[in-house]
């Protein structure tokens, strides 16, 4: 079995015997997975895992702050009917990793061990098990009944399980800010700004994270410095817009983009998306990033890998012995449609909010990010609706498909009122189609009627296999 951090605590709870193997088992040193959702940390207390994020200087975030153009508002996770530790973390993700992978180890049915997974052995068509490279260069090979296959965006596994469709439609350049403090304490931060948007959030007492976009896959060279030109001369002016919000000390959060910039420590990761589209395979299952990715504008890939395990583990509970591969494959389809409220939903309006985000010379796309700004600084419904939906709280995919349409409406009624005109309806048509355009190539490549129907999916009824 190859490890995913999450998913051996689930099974070995259930008392189960995982053998977890893991290219490198020292602290991660990376820039992702560094602010989980409120809904995130709900899916950690089911898997009894909230100690994790204790101990490791995690920051709580309560909500969102969004720039544009000088103005600000903020966002605030709807967690009044929650207990009071239900709250975002931001942290460094190596350390929560290590919190993850130290609280497995505790279990006396887990075998945790170094080692790089070079392929999966299958027979007529049943995976029985990985191939595997060991710290000291040893092939061997591990048999199981289940393997469950996260090795990441990068996954060189997944292409015997799924056909992959993956999109790079932007990298994030990331920064560590020190000895400074953001605007809108125990918030993250998220600037409107040109090409795409920039965001802040605190992984530490004393450190906070800064990612900018960059669209497309290609960066500017770190190694020749125009990576550095790149972010004194286009991003640092734009950042200015927080200083000017920080009103003790008016440059601080600039100068400290700047000499994070001077001080070189300046990371790349490219931002992949990807539908789910499974190959159901006997013995095998694919979890995490190797089988679903959406942009990490949103924060959203750990709440969904969380969902998704604690879904694996209530369909597998009633389960002794997981030998039959053929029907635990068919009994486990049913997986891939329980888990689409959640994951449907973080990933379409991850997907759409980056598009939304995003500057463009088109004036129905200025709109549109223009009308969507003003449609959550309204209050209210029209903020927490959405940021309900993003921080995994109310994963309902008509509820997002309803504000969707209703910040294109509100962006309408702008051009027309008071007074409507010829150029007024031109851009409004244009503002709905373009809408439309973002929003339903994501749904159909999620599946519309496991999004919206999915009590219509025959693979939902399947009983259990007899054991
Ligand atoms: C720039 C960026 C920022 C992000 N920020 C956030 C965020 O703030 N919040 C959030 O929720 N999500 C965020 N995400 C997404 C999040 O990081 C992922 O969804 C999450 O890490 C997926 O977990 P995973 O276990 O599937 O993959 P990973 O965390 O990548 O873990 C895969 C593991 O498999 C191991 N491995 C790989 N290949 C092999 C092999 N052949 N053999 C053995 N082991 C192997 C690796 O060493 C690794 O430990 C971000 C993503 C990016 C790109």
């Amino acid at each position: 079995m190859v490890e995913n951090c999450e998913s051996p605590f689930a099974l070995l709870q259930d008392g189960r015997r995982v053998h977890v193997i893991e290219r490198d088992l020292t602290e991660p040193d990376r820039i992702v997975g560094e602010l989980l959702q409120p809904g995130g940390y709900l899916k950690l207390i089911e898997l009894g895992l909230q100690d994790c994020v204790e101990e490791i200087d995690a920051q709580r975030v309560l909500g969102y702050a969004l720039m544009k153009d000088g103005k600000s508002t903020r966002l605030s996770y709807p967690l009044d009917k929650f207990e009071e530790d239900v709250a975002g973390r931001s942290f460094h993700n190596g350390r929560f990793i290590q919190r993850m992978r130290g609280k497995a180890a505790t279990l006396p049915n887990i075998r945790l061990e170094q080692g790089t997974v070079t392929s999966l052995l299958e027979e007529d068509g049943v995976i029985k098990g990985v191939q595997y490279k060991t710290k000291d260069g040893q092939e061997l090979k591990a048999y199981a009944p289940l393997t469950i296959v996260c090795d990441g965006c990068f996954s060189n596994l997944r292409r015997n399980l799924c056909t992959p469709k993956v999109d790079v439609p932007s990298c994030f350049v990331g920064l560590i800010l020190e000895n400074c403090q953001l605007p809108f304490a125990n918030h993250g931060h998220v600037i409107l700004a040109d090409p795409s948007p920039i965001l802040f959030y605190p992984i530490s007492s004393t450190e906070i994270r800064c990612l900018v976009d960059v669209p497309g896959q290609k960066v500017p060279s770190i190694g020749n410095g125009e990576m550095a030109k790149y972010l004194k001369n286009n991003v640092a002016p734009q950042v200015s817009i927080l200083s000017k919000l920080t009103f003790q000390l008016p440059s601080e959060l600039q100068d400290a983009f700047i000499s994070a910039v001077e001080k070189g420590n300046i990371r790349t990761m490219p931002n992949r998306s990807m539908p789910a589209n499974p190959q159901p395979t006997p013995g095998a299952l694919l979890m995490g990033d190797a089988f679903n990715m959406r942009h990490p504008l949103t924060g959203g890939g750990m709440t969904v890998a969380l969902s998704d395990i604690v879904v694996l583990r209530d369909l597998l509970k009633p389960l002794r012995d997981l030998r039959d591969a053929a029907s635990l494959t068919q009994y486990l389809e049913s997986f891939y449609t329980l888990r689409k409220p959640v994951a449907s939903t973080i990933n379409t309006l991850a997907g759409a909010l980056y598009k939304v985000f995003s500057a463009s010379p088109d004036e129905a796309r200025k709109e549109m990010r223009e009308a969507c700004f003003d449609y959550l600084s309204l209050g209210g419904v029209c903020s927490s609706g959405p940021v309900a939906l993003l921080s995994g709280l109310n994963p309902r995919p008509m509820s997002l498909v309803l504000h969707f349409f209703a910040v294109a409406i509100y962006g309408v009624g702008r051009l027309l009122l008071p007074f409507p005109s010829p150029k007024g309806f031109w851009i409004g048509a244009r503002l709905i189609s373009s809408a439309s355009g973002i929003i339903f190539p994501i749904i159909k490549a999620e599946g519309v009627r496991q999004m919206f129907f999915p009590a219509t999916v025959p693979a939902v009824y399947r009983p259990p296999p007899l054991n």
